[in-house]
């Protein structure tokens, strides 16, 4: 049995359908990510799984059981609106919220001491929640979060505020959770942690679950009609070639999805009339490229996908 199902679920305010008919489902053990640009509807299918919204049809169950107050405590929920009191100390809150998650004073003071270490925080335990940056708060939310141990953990954008080695100590930390059994959903539009990270995803895209399934399957599925290129030079060659859609692209590296009718090696060969070729290889495409490829160039604002 699925750790969450979620069935054919719709939620509208007003004229905006945020949520279309989506189903999916997560299996125990895994990460699994919940990926879509802004506004495609990952948060509030989040906040129905929490049993914060209502959804207007369908259903969601948590270990078989329909979602409910019951069902919250067994969520280790991170909301996208982070809410701590900015007066209270950092290690007198950890260990309040963790009481209220069931843990004794002296468990919840010994697993604030592990986390706050674990995040290089042990500094942070008697200054008050107000006088910390963005990412460090964001930090102590995600310890907050976890610190009671439970069996799934749903995170809304937990990477948001985040620098990068901040980001790959939680990354390091998810997949840590993952690999002692613990099941965690997580929504990002940052498409290279779902690559990096996740073992299932469901892409969202204006309210619909447009792709969905084992990320490595999706990927095979797709096939190696991606190439990826290093070179020095002129890279206007670039522009010249036909029949591909060109992702990634920063200076003297391009990833180029080959469409219909153009061939590899005529990408090859005009790549080295203009300039010295490093590197080209044959790959499987980027879940940038399996985005767009699904859901199709004027559906996607390039902008919102990182
Ligand atoms: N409480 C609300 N009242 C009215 N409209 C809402 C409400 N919550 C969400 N929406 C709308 O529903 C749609 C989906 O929003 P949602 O927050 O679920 O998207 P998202 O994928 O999480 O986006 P983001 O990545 O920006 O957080 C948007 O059009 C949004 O404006």
């Amino acid at each position: 049995m699925a750790v969450i199902e979620v069935n054919n679920i719709n939620k509208s305010f007003g004229d905006t359908q945020a949520v279309q008919d989506v189903s999916f489902e997560v299996p125990k053990g895994r990460i699994f990510g919940l990926l879509g640009p802004n506004g495609a509807g990952k948060t509030t299918a989040i906040r129905i799984i929490n049993h914060i919204l209502i959804a207007d049809s369908g259903s969601v169950t948590i270990n078989g059981i329909e979602v409910s107050s019951e069902t919250q405590n067994m969520i280790g929920y991170m909301p996208e609106e982070r809410g701590l009191y900015k007066k209270m100390k950092v290690g007198e809150q950890l260990i309040y919220l963790a009481q209220l998650k069931g843990l004794s004073h002296a468990q919840a003071k010994e697993t604030t001491k592990y986390w706050l270490d674990r995040f290089n925080a042990t500094d942070w335990y008697n200054k008050e929640i107000g006088e910390l940056s963005k990412g460090m708060s964001q930090k102590i939310q995600f310890i907050a979060t976890i610190a009671h141990d439970p069996d799934l953990y749903i995170f809304d954008e937990p990477f948001s505020g985040l620098d990068p080695i901040n980001s790959e100590m939680l990354k390091e930390i998810v997949i840590e959770l993952r690999d002692e059994g613990k099941t965690v959903l997580f929504s990002t539009h940052r498409m290279e942690q779902v690559e990096q990270m996740c073992d299932e995803i469901c892409l969202f895209n204006n309210g619909k679950a447009v792709l969905k399934g084992n990320l490595r399957d999706i990927k095979q599925k797709f096939g190696k009609n991606t190439v990826e290129i290093e070179f020095e030079g002129d890279h206007n060659f670039l522009d010249k070639l036909k029949n591909v859609r060109i992702n990634n692209r920063s200076t003297g590296f391009a990833e180029i999805r080959v469409l219909d009718g153009q061939d590899m090696q005529n990408i090859l060969k005009t790549a080295i009339s203009h300039a010295e070729v490093y590197k080209f290889e044959r790959v499987e495409p980027s879940l940038t490229e399996i985005f767009i490829s699904t859901v199709g160039e004027d559906n996607v604002n390039p902008n919102e996908l990182a």
